[in-house]
């Protein structure tokens, strides 16, 4: 037990560790703000049957995780179960040598030139999206605009939009209400992972010491958590077949979108390296997933932090306003990505909605290696000594705190809790576009693929909304931020109604 001299919270349980009050705190963050108050960014906590698990914030044990050790520290088998159901074989749940092959046929399809070329899609959605709320608006009765919950719509065109951009398919879960796919998506994390009770604690604390084909049966369980995961994934495949069907009798269009570039890529790859079938099926589950729930949550929480400050909302709209009368004058369609890259204020606020809400707060890796592990930020240990580094043995398990990393006084200033965009139009590291990276993902070698294009789209629909709409935070609503995996948010005492954001939405033109 090397880790012993770290400090941290008091065990509450000798069974369950800090595992159940971890997975039923009120809202994310809650106990590791308290904890790294307390014992700084790097403590300990109890898992299932007295595990250690190593919690850091710290910045350079995060770079050190996520960037200098490459492969060392792969995914908690927890983690890499999870995705596994559901994402199946791909590139999430890949590791070492594997994700690299991943990897090098996924990357052609996300290069910055490539993910340029979407911009019209995402516009087009978003303008489907926003004559949508408009025609709302106008036959509404109610004077001072409607509350709308913003998170469903943009899911909708979120999900319309990867389909687009990643099949050339026309979901149409925007014009659906009944969509399959969308309401199969709708519950997910909520369904399978929100508040897991006693017994899915303790057994999935046991799965690291099983071997991988016992693991392999976790998906066939009886429980409706994991009969939810399986029906998801069978939606998710089928949908995938489709998909790799119409592009197999569609040979005319010589297709940009991303799965095409993958098949092709996948085809020039050496024989022995290519994906197979389950992979490829996994892929598309994998973008289907990974490509839209997390922006329509980020654009979710950017909506609700403009609500609550219209003066931003405000400058944002004449920045927008600045930006178009430039682009009358220049006569083009619509705005280019370079165009909204130079909307310097409106993306300081993707920056603070992405730092205060990082809708993934927590990453579980595990040590694969003895290792040493960097810290920027000595800690006290309980026999009082002053640490700057912490020796883990092989198969320790590190959580990494990002909604921690992302509050830490340390390194954003005396205000890390508050809103306060204008903290990246200072100084010229925080304000390059790089930065958007390291707050969606970290970077490093299994960083986000597709933060370019979230960031395309984040840029886009917000520009679509500010100018159309003006957002209000109504009264008596407080939203609250729960753990699913993914941060969810909630209407306090509504919890039942499932992922929403209200907001008091009214026409501007
Ligand atoms: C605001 C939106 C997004 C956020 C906050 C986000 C966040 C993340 C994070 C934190 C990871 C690392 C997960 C881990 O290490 O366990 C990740 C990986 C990934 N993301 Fe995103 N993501 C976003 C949008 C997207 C989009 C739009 C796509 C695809 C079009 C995408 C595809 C992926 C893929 C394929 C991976 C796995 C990469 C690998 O393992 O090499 N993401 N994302």
């Amino acid at each position: 037990r090397s880790l012993y001299d770290i400090r941290g919270p008091a065990v509450p349980s000798r069974l369950l560790g800090h595992e159940k009050m971890i997975q039923t705190m009120k809202q994310v963050g809650d106990l590791e703000f308290r904890w790294a108050r307390e014992f700084g960014p790097t403590w300990l906590t109890q898992g299932c049957y007295g595990e250690e698990k190593l919690w850091t914030a710290d910045p350079k044990a995060l770079q050190y995780v996520f960037h200098t050790s490459g492969y060392r520290f792969p995914k908690s088998t927890v983690a890499d179960e999870i995705m596994k159901l559901f994402a199946g074989q791909g590139i999430l749940s890949a590791s070492g040598d594997n994700h690299q092959r991943h990897r090098k046929i996924m990357n052609p399809a996300f290069s910055a030139a490539q993910i340029r070329g979407f911009l019209p899609i995402v516009q087009r959605s978003a303008a489907q999206l926003s004559q949508k709320w408009k025609d709302q608006l106008q036959s509404s009765l109610t004077p001072g605009g409607e509350i709308i919950n913003v998170r469903r719509m943009l899911a909708r065109m979120t999900l319309d939009v990867i389909g687009e951009v990643a099949f050339d398919d026309q979901l149409g879960a925007l014009d659906d209400k009944e969509h399959e796919l969308a309401k199969a998506f709708e519950r997910l994390f909520i369904d399978t992972l929100l508040y897991p009770p006693t017994w899915d604690l303790l057994f999935k604390a046991s799965w690291r010491y099983f071997p991988a084909s016992i693991r392999s049966l976790i998906k066939y369980l009886p429980t409706k958590e994991y009969r939810r995961f399986r029906t998801f994934l069978r939606l998710a495949f089928r949908t995938g077949k489709r998909l790799i069907e119409e592009k197999a009798t569609d040979t005319e269009k010589g297709s940009r979108d991303i799965m095409s570039i993958l098949v092709q890529s996948n085809l020039s790859e050496d024989p022995r390296f290519r994906l197979s079938e389950t992979e490829m099926l996994s892929q598309i589950a994998t973008l289907l997933n990974a490509g839209h729930d997390t922006t329509a949550y980020s654009l979710t929480w950017l909506l609700y932090e403009l609500a609550k400050h219209p003066e931003d909302q405000q400058k944002i709209r004449e920045e927008i306003a600045t930006a178009r009368a430039r682009f009358e004058a220049r006569h083009g369609d619509d705005f280019t990505s370079a165009d909204l890259e130079a909307m310097i204020f409106m993306n300081a606020v993707i920056k603070e909605s992405l730092r205060l809400h990082p809708i993934i707060p927590t990453l579980a890796r595990d040590a694969d290696y003895d290792d040493v592990l960097p810290l920027a930020v000595p800690i006290e240990t309980k026999s009082g000594n002053i640490i700057t580094e912490i020796p883990i043995p092989k198969g320790t398990q590190i959580l990494i705190s990002i909604s921690t990393y992302n509050r830490l006084e340390s390194v954003w200033g005396e205000d890390a809790a508050e809103w306060n965009p204008t903290r990246f139009l200072h100084d010229e590291e925080r304000t390059s576009v790089g930065v958007f990276a390291n707050l969606m993902t970290f970077g490093g070698v299994r960083g986000c693929i597709g933060w370019r294009f979230a960031l395309l789209e984040m840029q886009a629909v917000l520009v679509e909304l500010i100018e159309r709409f003006d957002f209000q935070f109504p009264e008596g609503v407080e939203i609250i931020r729960l753990n699913a995996g993914i941060m969810i948010p909630m209407v306090k005492g509504k919890m039942q109604e499932g992922a929403q954001v209200p907001l008091r939405v009214s026409l501007l033109r």
